[in-house]
């Protein structure tokens, strides 16, 4: 049996921190990935402070494994020097099975365990590595006196995790988030891909063949076919397990750095089922996601204008054509609530959003 109610937001250790009962909404549109070993990419880390939502440090897959130790030491010095305002620190540490995992959380959480908003378990395949990573945290940060919890964020990688999201969602109340790995993921699902994310330009339907006047099949006629999304299932089931535990999803890696334009495409497929940000894995990924998963200045005038005109919000109202009742103005105070939480940390898209008319609104 899992625990009970009365104790789910006991601590797990005596003199660790109380377990949050609600996780807090941070702005995350970008968790931009940096290997704390590689001296060109750390020497950029603090002039990133304040240009993106979430640094993480990671230490798993894209690390050699004969440098995994000297990226857990990096991560441990830029950790200590950087001041990192409002940008939160995250890591990815090595998956629990591997030679490292162990090491990694018990020197980040003792060293620099009071700068770190979040960790990221990779290749979580059910509750149980949440219970496990649950309570060591708890004693290293008893033995760490931290205040305040470090929360959890699993990647759903393995096609045991998928069958267990929602316990895995349900199993701390750390749990911060969900990412997608579909790099993993696809691997161990065995579909038949090689790429790190994105489509695939064989995944899609055709429209039927044309006929001639005899009413025959023109197979060999040009039809046209359309590219469909090969993770649209995974990702709307993390969206709906993340919403039933008040936890947040997020689109994964995009592999293919260059193409901008369909990593655009991908980030704002995920933005619209749900999804309040993605991975950014070189630097030109962070413009897009904050692009992406910023409302747009349109959208947000929309959305104020249905508010304005639904008064108490109950009730059916015709704009520019439409009906909107108490269904979509509850939408829209979704998106008002992400732009006026996303303007509290960049000027920039305040600006934008102040902007908007009245008559507009
Ligand atoms: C499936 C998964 O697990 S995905 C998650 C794991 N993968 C990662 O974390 C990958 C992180 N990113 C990277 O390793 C690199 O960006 C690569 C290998 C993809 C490309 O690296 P490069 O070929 O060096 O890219 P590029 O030449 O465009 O880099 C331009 C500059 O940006 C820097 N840079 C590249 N990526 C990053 C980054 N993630 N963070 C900070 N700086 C970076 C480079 O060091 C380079 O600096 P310089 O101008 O001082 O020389
Ligand atoms: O870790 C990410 C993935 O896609 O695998
Ligand atoms: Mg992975």
């Amino acid at each position: 049996m899992s625990r009970t109610a009365k104790d789910f937001f006991a601590p797990l250790a005596v003199g660790a921190p109380t377990p949050l009962r609600d996780i807090p909404a941070r702005p995350s549109r970008a968790i931009h990935f940096f290997d704390p070993g590689n001296e060109k990419m750390a020497a950029k880390v603090p002039d990133m402070v304040g240009s993106v939502d979430v640094l993480l440090g990671n230490l798993e897959d894209a690390v050699k494994a004969e440098n995994k130790e000297k990226s857990r030491q990096g991560l441990v010095a830029i950790g200590k020097a950087t001041d990192f305002g409002k940008t939160q620190f995250w890591t990815r540490v090595n998956s629990l099975d591997s030679p490292w995992g162990l090491d990694d959380l018990v020197t980040l959480v003792t060293e620099i365990g009071d700068k770190l908003d979040v960790i990221m378990v990779p290749k979580v395949q059910g509750a149980e590595d949440i219970h496990y990573v649950d309570r060591l945290l708890a004693q290293l940060e008893a033995k760490a006196g931290l205040d305040r919890p470090i929360l959890v964020h699993a990647i759903l990688e393995t096609a045991r995790g998928v069958a267990n999201i929602e316990e895995i969602c349900a199993a701390s109340p750390r749990m911060q988030g969900l990412s997608l790995g579909p790099a993993d993921l696809a691997a161990d699902r065995r579909m038949k891909t090689t790429r790190v994310g994105g489509g695939h330009p064989g995944y899609l339907v055709r429209e039927d063949p044309t006929r001639d006047d005899l009413g025959v099949p023109q197979y060999d006629a040009p039809r046209t076919s359309y590219q469909q999304d090969l993770w649209h299932y995974t990702i709307a089931r993390m969206v709906d397990a993340c919403a039933m535990h008040g936890i947040y999803p997020y689109y994964g890696p995009f592999g293919d750095i260059r193409d901008t334009v369909a990593c655009e495409d991908q980030f704002r497929n995920a933005f619209l089922l749900g999804c309040v940000g993605a991975w950014s894995l070189h630097p030109a990924q962070i413009t897009i996601a904050n692009k992406v998963f910023s409302p747009s200045v349109e959208d947000v005038a929309h959305a104020r204008r249905v508010i304005a005109a639904m008064g108490d919000g109950t009730g059916a109202v015709m704009i520019d054509g439409k009906m909107e009742d108490d269904a979509s103005v509850k939408q829209c105070q979704v998106m008002v609530a992400l732009a006026e939480e996303l303007a509290a940390i960049d000027p920039a898209l305040k600006e934008q959003y102040d902007a908007i008319e009245v008559a507009d609104v």
